[in-house]
């Protein structure tokens, strides 16, 4: 155990595990449910035990601030695999740190998850897509980590994961061919896609200028979420699968100029024929969660159907 072990941990495992059946004192898989994406934990078992317990009352835990994000730790089965949902997340522009943001997954890890699926509401960033698309999420890009926020900042919980872990491969292929298989089984194949997700801090949205700079790096779709959770998550050795409901299209043309309707100027040759793109709002972002909200259960149930085996036991557990 590492010198810098944190005992909290422990005391909200503990604390989780006292209201808790037998049956779900261990969970082996976890859902976080993405902006508007609550009704994911709709999909569990009717006839088996539910305990819901708000994150106010959890020890530790921080609270969700954010529409559309409940703040309930759900512990249920689905397809009868015991199971934790966050219905709703910590952001880190709600104000807190990237280590309280993430904490619940870690605490997730020692409940005795091995598998993630990590779901998020983001803006389309590839010509191809539009609201109402779902996309696996095959690679991210952190902006905020690169610009030092990463959640495994300070000193390493060894207990956890090393103090340089790999994050090359941190969408597990596995994961990401049993929703495609899903996707299939639920004639779904026309709005799925595969991608990869840029992690901005927000809560500003982009600006047309940031947006296109996340297009030349490569981004499909950009959201203020689910990388700092991934970082986490792998670093904890839990496997991942990434969902992204695209909500909107991200502006980033070029703004418009106006100089030339005061100069008499010519209109610069980028701006010629430029369909106008709507600026996004969050209530537009709910609106396009809720209505995906019950093919994304099926999906969610489906994948459950289908998951592959649980990678062997980690010994932090
Ligand atoms: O929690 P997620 O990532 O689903 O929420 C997205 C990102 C912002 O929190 C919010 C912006 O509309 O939706
Ligand atoms: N940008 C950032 N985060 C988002 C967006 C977006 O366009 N849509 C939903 N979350």
């Amino acid at each position: 155990m590492s010198r810098h072990y944190a005992p909290k941990y422990d005391e909200t495992v503990a604390w989780i595990r006292s209201k808790c059946p037998p049956s779900l004192q261990h969970v082996h898989i976890a859902v976080i449910c993405g902006s508007g994406l609550s009704g994911l934990v709709d999909s569990v078992d009717k006839d088996r035990e539910k305990v819901v317990i708000p994150y106010k009352d959890i020890p530790h835990f921080a609270t969700s601030t954010v529409q559309g994000h409940p703040g309930n730790l759900v512990l249920a089965h689905l397809n009868s695999i015991p199971t934790a949902f966050m219905v709703g997340r910590f952001h880190f522009y709600e104000g807190h740190d990237l280590a309280l943001t993430t904490y619940p997954v870690r605490v997730l890890a020692l409940l005795g998850v091995h598998t993630l699926i990590v779901t998020n509401a983001a803006g389309g960033l590839n010509e191809a897509y539009v609201p109402g698309d779902v996309m696996a999420i095959k690679d991210h890009i952190s902006v905020a980590g690169l610009g030092g926020r990463n959640p495994l900042i300070g000193a390493n919980e060894e207990r956890f994961g090393p103090r340089f872990p790999a994050m090359s491969d941190a969408y597990d292929p596995d994961l990401r061919r049993t929703f495609f298989r899903a996707v299939k089984e639920l004639g779904m194949q026309s709005i799925a896609r595969e991608g990869t997700y840029c992690y901005v801090a927000g809560p500003s949205y982009e600006t047309r200028g940031e947006a296109r700079l996340l297009v030349q790096a490569g981004g499909d779709a950009v959201g203020m979420s689910t990388a700092p959770e991934v970082v986490a998550a792998r670093h904890a050795g839990i496997r991942v699968l990434g969902i992204s409901l695209i909500t909107n299209r991200v502006p980033y043309r070029p703004v418009p100029s106006v100089s030339h309707e005061i100069l008499g100027t010519p209109v610069p040759p980028a701006e010629k024929n430029q369909a106008p793109e709507q600026v996004v709002n969050h209530e537009e972002v709910l609106e396009v969660s809720a209505m995906r909200a019950k093919e994304l259960q099926g999906l969610v149930r489906k994948i459950f159907e289908l998951l592959p085996p649980p990678p062997p036991t980690r010994s932090t557990h």
